[in-house]
């Protein structure tokens, strides 16, 4: 039996969302498909980014994973989630933001912040956090997540690969700890670097 387990992003999950959904097929082996809540409403704001609903036909099929390759089983209705960011009032951000190899980042950060204005985000709702280097950000970007503040968190890091193996280290670690932030944390955590 294979189980799989999607994160919503801003979207308090209707309790019968969470129920365990189990399909049984034709050759007797059975799938579950969890939707596991991440997030809760913004405690500071009510708005939080529009998603699109819509049920289409009776006869849909989703991919499930049956042991070692994904198949498709047949359910009552395909439930469509879609998020948006092109209504951006009330939502805050945080952007955390390594001072490593700053000359990208700095760059990195300049291209976010103008991203954000594009969207009418206002400077006012962005928090802007600098940390040491990439090894940092999952540490401060957990705690900024489980402050509730924030909608989304951006995550800014630059790891050059050199000689070493030191470029592997410090970016799977990076990654990992960001990872980790929006698991623990329950809010999704946006990462951007190279
Ligand atoms: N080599 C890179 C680092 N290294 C620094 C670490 O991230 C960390 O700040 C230090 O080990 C103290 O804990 N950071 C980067 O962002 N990029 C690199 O290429
Ligand atoms: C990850 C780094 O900082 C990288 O530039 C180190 O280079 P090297 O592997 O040559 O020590």
């Amino acid at each position: 039996m294979a189980s799989f387990a999607t994160t919503e992003c801003f979207l308090p999950l209707q309790q019968s969302f969470l129920a365990p959904t189990h399909h049984r097929q034709g050759n007797g082996t059975s799938s579950t498909v969890v939707l596991l809540p991440r997030a809760a409403p913004a405690p500071h704001h009510s708005k939080s980014l529009s998603f699109s609903f819509s049920s289409q036909g009776t006869n849909s099929c989703i991919a499930v994973g049956r042991k070692d390759r994904s198949s498709f089983a047949q359910t009552a209705a395909v439930r469509y989630l879609m998020g948006s960011v092109t209504r951006t009032q009330g939502l805050r951000f945080a952007v955390v933001v390594a001072r490593f190899n700053e000359i990208v980042t700095k760059q990195l950060l300049e291209g976010a912040l103008g991203t954000f204005r594009n969207y009418s985000v206002k400077d006012e709702d962005i928090d802007v956090v600098w940390v040491p280097g990439s090894f940092e950000i999952g540490a401060v970007a957990e705690r900024l997540g489980k402050s509730g503040k924030y909608h989304a968190i951006l995550c800014i890091g630059a790891v050059i690969r050199g000689d070493t193996s030191h470029y592997d280290a410090v970016a799977n670690s990076a990654a990992s700890g960001v990872l980790s932030a929006g698991l623990n944390s329950g809010w999704s955590m946006f990462c951007v670097g190279g």
